[in-house]
């Protein structure tokens, strides 16, 4: 539950040792003596490999994945070059622990499972309450202190915990969000640990349950009205852009309506982009570019029906709509009439009687001809969609019925069926539901994890997609990191969707994978950031001279190579471990890789 900023053992001299407490079993007995710790450790002195045999048992006998969790978040806070070493050689295991969708858990039990993490060394980020927004410098100064001379923050997350996954206003308890999200940026694109800021606006909650636990955290109020939480939320973000002009904000998790609002008001005066918006919809257009290569019918045939029209399904539907405007010379009015939305109260027209939330108005039907689908059920028999995307947070909302009709309406093709609400309770279905139901048909991406399917009739093994921001945002922010954009455009973003689907490597294509393999994460992100910090430099908008020139070569492999260079990495032995601490950063990561030595905690 921090950002992995370094653990508090402290030297002698009163300053914390990060040598000491990242090395611990491995430190050298020369080491121990200089240290003052002779006697302190074990005896035994291990390479790092076998600390991390130790912390994968460890780890394993855990039986619940909030138990891995609970663990992880220990180790992380103890030993952090140790805890990415492990995650980064298990990514496929450890991802679904610290990231969606055990995450979710963890934020709904943060209260109860809060470490006692102990300031001023152990800072897990910052807890912003709304009564405190009037002394946000003196939090950034406190924030400034606690962190190591030259580690200013290069990125942050943020959220409010007002709509967490799919699983509501869980107020402060949101923190594990931009926690989580964070350390996936280390693990899959290589961010440094001790740059990144998690931070949660501690602004109330309008759960009940939380106002009466007794041991909820957060402040004890309901949300404030729109106005003081704009004017609240504009304060902070001001401030810590004031403070850290080339930091890199990401929005996370805020309610719809303000995920919208924050980012309008912001998207041209910081660095800033919302992962559930944009990181959505690059995702999910890089996934749905090879879904359609592989559907069997063209593109602008193409009939997709959303069920869910929050941030979420709003952001992922534009970036198809660009998609079918740039990629396949569609007009606008003609592209997006290809799409059907679905909110709690039906197919979304222009005639439904109710006044439309201003993010949902550009996909209002006009010409349903006074037609009116209450249900998923009508709309699929009113639209006979080729693609179902769910973005609702209903779980099982893609019944079986239903998804045996879109089976039965896309004979000629093969159907596209996307749950993507997260966490796997909220899921619209299952990838084994969405196989047996289509034999087998399906082009398949869902939010959460979903296991392997293995057919009955042939013994085949089919993987599912994963159609989730973590492809993307990592990348995202890498690259905004390095080339330092004025800002962050929808054309950007787009160039990240192409990468990805064009990221899939012969294997993938042809076992007809939607996404490449988790396990590939890092390559994959590399060529993300490099497709991004081309985008960049294209529009004349990064001002970084170095990347600016790179991309100027025009030579894309040694582009990619140099982001790989910029990739922070746990250290491998002790002797990189004691390298690179007394290092302060250049910028803006000390340059490292797995070839060139050390890297830097
Ligand atoms: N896969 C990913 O990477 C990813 C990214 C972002 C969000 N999500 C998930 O998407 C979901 C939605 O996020 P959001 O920010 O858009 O939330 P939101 O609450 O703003 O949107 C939910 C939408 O679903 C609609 N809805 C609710 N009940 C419905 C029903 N019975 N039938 C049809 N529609 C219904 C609501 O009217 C609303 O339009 C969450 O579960 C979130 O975890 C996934
Ligand atoms: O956090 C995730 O797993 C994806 C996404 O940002 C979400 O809000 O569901
Ligand atoms: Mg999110």
């Amino acid at each position: 539950m921090d950002s992995g900023t370094s653990s508090a053992r402290r030297s002698r001299s009163g300053s914390p040792d990060p040598i000491a407490s990242n090395a611990g079993t491995a430190l050298p007995y020369a080491t121990r003596s200089a240290l003052h710790l002779k006697g302190l450790v074990p005896s035994g002195v291990e390479d790092f490999s076998v600390q991390e045999q130790r912390a994968l048992e460890q780890l394993n006998m855990k039986s619940t994945n909030l138990e891995k969790y609970i663990f992880l978040s220990w180790l992380r806070t103890t030993n952090i070059n140790l805890f990415y070493r492990l995650v980064l050689h298990n990514l496929k295991a450890i991802a679904p622990v610290i990231y969606t969708p055990t995450v979710g858990q963890a934020c709904q039990e943060y209260s109860h499972i809060y470490p006692f993490l102990a300031p001023p060394n152990n800072v897990d980020g910052l807890y912003i309450p709304l009564p405190e927004v009037e002394n946000i410098d003196e939090i950034i100064g406190n924030y400034r202190e606690s962190i190591k001379e030259g580690d200013e923050p290069e990125i942050t997350v943020i959220t409010d915990g007002s709509r967490i996954l799919g699983l509501g206003d869980l107020g402060m308890n949101g923190m594990g969000i931009p926690v989580g999200k964070l350390q996936l940026y280390v693990a899959a694109a290589g961010l440094n640990p001790d740059r990144c800021l998690p931070i949660v606006l501690d602004f109330g909650t309008d759960t009940d349950k939380y106002l009466e636990d007794p041991l909820y955290l957060g402040i004890r109020q309901h949300r404030p009205s729109d106005e003081a939480f704009y004017a609240a939320a504009n304060s902070v973000i001001g401030a810590l852009h004031r403070a850290f002009p080339n930091m890199f904000i990401q929005f996370e998790d805020f309610s719809t309506e303000h995920a919208f609002g924050l980012l309008e008001h912001w998207r041209h005066r910081a660095l800033c982009f919302n992962d559930d918006i944009q990181g959505t919809g690059c995702v999910i257009l890089g996934g749905f570019i090879s879904a359609v290569e592989q559907a069997g019918i063209p593109p602008r045939d193409q009939r997709i029906l959303f069920v869910g029209a929050g941030s979420a399904g709003v952001g992922v539907a534009k970036q198809l709509v660009d998609y079918f405007v740039v990629a396949h010379g569609i007009l606008e009015n003609e592209a997006r009439a290809m799409f059907w939305m679905v909110d709690s109260r039906g197919m979304i027209t222009t005639d439904r009687g109710d006044r439309l939330a201003q993010h949902k108005v550009y996909f209002a039907r006009e010409d349903n001809a006074s037609t009116q689908c209450t249900t998923i059920e009508e709309a699929v028999e009113y639209v006979r969609p080729t693609a179902l995307i769910g973005l609702s947070t209903i779980y099982k909302a893609f019944s079986e019925k239903i998804l045996v009709r879109m089976n039965e309406i896309n004979q000629k093709a093969r159907p596209i069926v996307f749950p993507l609400s997260n966490p796997e309770t909220k899921a619209e279905c299952s990838f084994e539901e969405a196989m047996r139901c289509t034999n087998n048909r399906v082009l398949f991406a869902s939010g959460t994890a979903f296991p392997e399917y293995t057919a009955p009739e042939t013994g085949r093994v089919y993987v599912p997609g994963q159609g989730n921001n973590m492809y993307v945002f990592p990348a995202i922010g890498l690259g905004a990191v390095l080339c330092k954009p004025t800002c962050i455009t929808d054309t950007m973003i787009y160039a990240v969707s192409k990468a990805l689907a064009a990221s899939l490597n012969a294997q993938e294509r042809a076992d007809g994978e939607l996404y490449p393999r988790i396990e590939r994460i890092r390559e994959v992100s590399a060529e993300l950031a490099a497709a991004f910090i081309q985008q960049a430099v294209r529009e004349d908008l990064a001002n970084d001279q170095m990347w600016v020139d790179l991309v100027k070569a025009s030579d894309t492999d040694k582009l990619v190579s140099e982001v790989r260079r910029f990739m922070w990495l746990p250290a491998e032995t002790f002797e990189q471990l004691r390298q690179c601490c007394p290092h302060t950063h250049h910028h803006p990561v000390m340059p490292h890789s797995h070839a060139e030595g050390p890297s830097k905690l």
